[in-house]
């Protein structure tokens, strides 16, 4: 499930009036900075041109305001500074209050834009200029601190961006317009606005996109909120720290001095849990560890190359990583420890003034002038630091040519370049780009990593929690940190306490008690209760789509017995009750049933009503299966009538054919135990009960076909005979008529001992009946029994014939004068044959064999004169079954009637002997040196003639015709069967 889903549902009148009431709860700082509300809410943006922007001050600069108003003038003196996530483009903006203008300034020069009457007695001309220090913005909470900044500032401004400041400006506040996403603003709905316009604000911007004067990569807001990391001690104690960095240029030094000095909290609240808890350090990084130590690997023994690729799952790090990767690499400490947060480029990094790691925005810099400026700049050497690092988040985004722009500077560019390109879709980039990287992979994080890191979050946060609910978030979040941070961050503004049934109500999904209930009710047969519970369900919270899915979840872990530890009570409590096989069968018919209405659902409009039904149907398994067990169970004691109880069931379902499952073994064995029980013979009791099996009951229409497996012909012969009271004795046991079925299945350890005296194959086994047909056994015609008694075998007037190999195929005597019927084949195993591949088909089609057909593709093939041919294709000679077949018709003025063809040697020898049907002590083999020939010598006996022969070439390199011309001299042999390698048959 994907965890953004989760995000968006919460109520979200509830969630404003919470965020509220948290924000100013959480952070004194919102309290201030909501004296600027007012104020923001005053401001009026026009952005009618792409790059112009007027403000409008409605309240606090009305023209001829009065001394009181001249304080809140003051603040309208704004900040614009370049923030994060792109490449700022130079601009200053001139309010020019004299002359009623607001004027842009872009490296084309400046372009006003009337900014009306307002405020023109109080400042005549300022301007706004990115912001040097972004801490300052937003530090808030301190008035003082705010107007000492003020007047640092307007110490420091450098002359040559046009800064000019004629008026006392007393308070002034920090506004961040960047060209990406993230916009920095101490007022939150001013950052809003700021946000929504940026995009505008820029969109047309053709200068170049890395300037050196800029202000930085405007990192920083992404660790607003991070804690200190820089303290008095820490200045005193570490050399590199900015106190001493007097090279720094000097605006950066007084405003380094000033931070110095002063230490000013950062103290922005942040805009989520997960902006604040973004991780700083390596360390930090959550279930990342392989990546951590590589990168860092690589930091430390200096072995960096120009490109870097990071792919993965949203929210795994990816973005954080990249950040922690180039102040790393930028880092001044020589601890291994990178990035130590302490020194001068940690800490122009970290406070996002770092001119030498840019975010590039992967959608703007798809135009040729752009990416080559952006080059161009990255020729430049490195302001202050090491490395020059260019973050491409979303790089997938570029174009083709963009690309190839960067690819192709990779070489010419020097080692002082850094690109780091981000993706969640790695197939959505160029080869080229795949082969010059290096690629990092970011892992899902496992639920485990995303649990605990939500229990610190809450320690922090000092939020109460309940441990099944973080864990319940962490399985929801998918591995993503971001999502369930996000979840976690919704449900904080929900209530005191992150509960289960919270999270429950936040995500939309209903608890497992409520869905255990759910399937409790679906699987028996209370329809009414059942329709009326999904129906409440799905009216109130949750999504059809939804609940399919959290059911067929849990029917999994209940059926991979997931549900024993570490997960809520009522689902261990539900998974013991349902341990029985029969439970398990019915759980992942279950599943099928919600797989297939899943599908359904997603082209319904009327996805509760299919969902309903779906449900239904649970229960009408249920109901079949229980009808079965109750009836089996309590048959004998109860004497009830089996007959009255499946009729019922049929009633109610319309000719629901009652099939034992392997899981009814049990019931089967003792109805098969009790119905031998009543034979008078203890021989022919004895005989059934070791040789025998009930293998299925299947009741319809108050007939009962009755399906028994032996192992070997001779029971089947055996059974044959006693048929008609087998089936007497089920009847009574059942209490309704009963048609029997016998089946040949091959069992190795009692066919060993079984001595083959006459074999007997038939299709289908034997059947004493004439199969109804199928209309005849819909539900409501009742059944006469005396048809079902009838002797007649099922295909009339054909003998059948067994298959060599004695393996429970049965091959009907030039039974496949039709193909359809053919495919009816079936084996001992009740198994339907398959007919033979098409291609195999065509080809005999072609020789007007086109009832030519094959059993259980590629094994059993017998055509319309009834030979039987034993087939193993080799896969790499598909036409070797035709020119096999082909020979064979050629050799048909001989007897030998059946060919075996096989790849397989040991098979062989096996194969020959049962076609001369007879047991290998029987048989003497004589060979020569290309083939071994098995003969009857014992006479002619189970229609076997004297000397009777079956040729087995064991050399795959002989050709059949030789084979053929060798048999010749063989006048006294009379051949009955072939066993050819394939390979021969060529
Ligand atoms: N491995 C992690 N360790 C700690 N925090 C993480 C981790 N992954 C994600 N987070 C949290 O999720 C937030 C977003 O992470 P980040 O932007 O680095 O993810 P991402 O993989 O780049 O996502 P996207 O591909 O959507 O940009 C972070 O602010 C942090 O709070
Ligand atoms: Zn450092």
């Amino acid at each position: 499930m994907d965890g953004r889903r989760h995000s968006v549902d919460i109520p979200i009148s509830k969630t404003l009036v919470a965020l509220r009431r948290v924000r100013s709860l959480r952070d004194p700082s919102t309290i201030s900075t909501s004296k600027f509300s007012a104020l923001v809410d005053n401001v009026n943006w026009e952005t009618n041109s792409s790059t112009g922007i007027s403000l409008r001050f409605l309240d606090s600069c009305e023209e001829g305001g009065s001394g009181k108003n001249q304080g809140s003038r003051a603040k309208n003196v704004g900040y614009l500074y370049g923030e994060r996530d792109d490449f700022i483009d130079d601009f200053e903006l001139n309010y020019d209050l004299g002359k009623s203008k607001l004027s842009v300034y872009e490296n084309s020069g400046p372009k006003t834009v009337d900014s009306g009457r307002y405020c023109s007695n109080h400042v005549e001309k300022t301007s706004v200029i990115p912001s040097i220090n972004p801490l300052e913005d937003v530090d808030l909470s301190n008035e003082l601190s705010i107007r000492s900044l003020q007047e640092e500032r307007t110490d420091y401004i450098a002359p040559e961006r046009k800064f000019v400041r004629k008026n006392q400006v007393k308070k002034s506040f920090g506004v961040g317009v960047g060209e990406g996403t993230s916009v920095h603003s101490p007022c939150p709905s001013l950052r809003d606005a700021l946000s929504s316009r940026s995009a505008s604000l820029f969109a047309n911007e053709e200068v170049d996109l890395v300037d050196n004067d800029d202000p930085g990569c405007g990192i920083s807001c992404c660790w607003s909120g991070t804690p200190r990391f820089r303290e008095a001690s820490d200045v005193e104690n570490n050399p590199l720290l900015c106190r001493n960095v007097d090279e720094i240029a000097v605006y950066e030094n007084r405003y380094l001095k000033y931070n110095c000095n002063e230490i000013v909290p950062h103290s922005e609240t942040p805009r989520s849990l997960s902006q604040k808890f973004r991780p700083k350090s390596f360390s930090e990084l959550v279930g990342q560890n392989v990546v951590a130590r590589s990168l860092l690997g690589a930091i430390c023994k200096g072995r960096i190359t120009s490109l870097y690729l990071f792919h993965g799952p949203r929210g795994t790090g990816k973005t954080s990583a990249s950040r922690i990767f180039a102040a790393a690499l930028n880092c001044l400490s020589l601890e291994e420890n990178r990035p130590c947060g302490l020194c001068r480029e940690c800490v122009m990094f970290f406070s996002g003034r770092s001119r030498d790691v840019k975010e590039v925005d992967s959608v703007r810099i798809n135009r040729r002038d752009r990416v080559r400026s952006l080059i161009k700049k990255a020729t430049i050497p490195p302001v202050s630091s090491r490395f020059k690092v260019f973050i491409f988040d979303e790089c997938h985004l570029l174009h083709g040519e963009t690309w190839a722009t960067v690819l192709h500077s990779l070489d010419n560019l020097s080692q002082h370049v850094i690109f780091v390109m981000i993706t969640p879709d790695l197939d959505k980039l160029p080869r080229s780009a795949l082969s010059r990287s290096q690629r990092y992979h970011f892992p899902k994080i496992k639920d485990s990593d995303v649990s605990s890191r939500l229990v610190k979050i809450c320690l922090e946060e000092g939020l109460d929690f309940d441990q099944v609910a973080l864990d319940f978030i962490a399985a929801k979040s998918n591995g993503s940190l971001r999502d369930a941070e996000m979840m976690l961050d919704q449900l904080s503004l929900l209530g005191k306490r992150i509960t289960m049934s919270l999270a429950y109500e936040l995500i939309g999904i209903v608890s497992d008690d409520e869905l255990l209930d759910l399937l409790d009710l679906a699987m028996s047969s209370d329809t009414s209760k059942t329709v009326i519970r999904a129906r409440e369900l799905m009216r109130s919270r949750i999504d059809p789509m939804q609940l399919i899915s959290q059911l067929a979840n849990l029917i999994m872990d209940v059926l991979a017995g997931k549900c024993q530890e570490g997960c809520s009570e009522v689902r261990r409590r539900f998974s013991n009750r349902r341990t029985s096989e029969v439970d398990l069968q019915k759980l992942s018919h279950a599943l099928k049933i919600l797989s297939e209405t899943e599908k359904q659902l997603r082209m319904s409009k009327n996805q509760t009503t299919w969902l309903t039904v779906a449900l239904l149907q649970l229960s009408s398994m249920e109901c079949s299966a229980e009808v079965i067990d109750s009836k089996l169970d309590n048959v004998h004691e109860r004497g009830e009538s089996w007959k009255h109880v499946v009729s019922c069931s049929c009633e109610e379902k319309k000719r629901h054919t009652l099939r034992m499952r392997e899981d009814h073994e049990r019931t089967l064995e003792s109805i098969w135990k009790r119905a031998t029980e009543l034979f008078q013979s203890s021989s022919l009791k004895s005989f059934l009960i070791e040789q025998g099996k009930l293998s299925s009951l299947v009741v319809s229409q108050g007939l009962a076909v009755a399906e028994l497996e032996f192992c070997h012909p001779n029971c089947i012969s055996k059974a044959e005979k006693s048929q008609k009271l087998i089936a007497n004795s089920l009847q009574s046991i059942l209490g309704c008529n009963v048609e029997i079925k016998i089946n040949l299945v091959p069992c190795a350890t009692k066919s060993r001992h079984a001595k083959v005296k006459k074999p007997s194959f038939r299709l289908f086994s034997c059947s004493r009946r004439v199969r109804k047909s199928q209309s005849s056994t819909e539900c409501g015609s009742d059944s006469d029994y005396s048809e079902y008694t009838s002797e007649r075998p099922m295909i009339s007037g054909r003998s059948t014939r067994p298959f060599p190999d004695n393996s429970g195929l049965q091959i009907p005597h030039k039974c496949c004068d039709r193909m359809d019927r053919v495919r009816t084949l079936g084996n001992g195993e009740g198994n339907l044959l398959s007919t033979r591949t098409a291609s195999c088909r065509g080809s005999l089609e072609d020789r007007q064999t086109t009832e030519f057909v094959a059993a259980s593709s590629n094994e059993l093939v017998c055509n319309h004169e009834g030979d039987v041919l034993y087939f193993q294709e080799p896969e790499n000679q598909p036409n070797c079954f035709a020119r096999t077949f082909r020979l064979h018709r050629k050799s048909r003025s001989s007897d030998a009637s059946q060919m075996v063809c096989c790849t397989e040697p040991r098979l062989q020898n096996k194969l020959a002997l049962s076609i001369l049907r007879k047991a290998s002590s029987e048989t003497s083999a004589t060979t020569n040196d290309t083939n071994n020939t098995y003969t009857n010598s014992s006479g002619e006996e189970n229609g076997l003639k004297e000397n009777s022969e079956a040729l087995c070439w064991r050399t795959r390199t002989l050709h059949l015709r030789k084979a053929w011309q060798s048999r010749r001299g063989r006048e006294n042999s009379h051949l009955v069967g072939w066993v050819l390698p394939c390979a021969t048959a060529k």
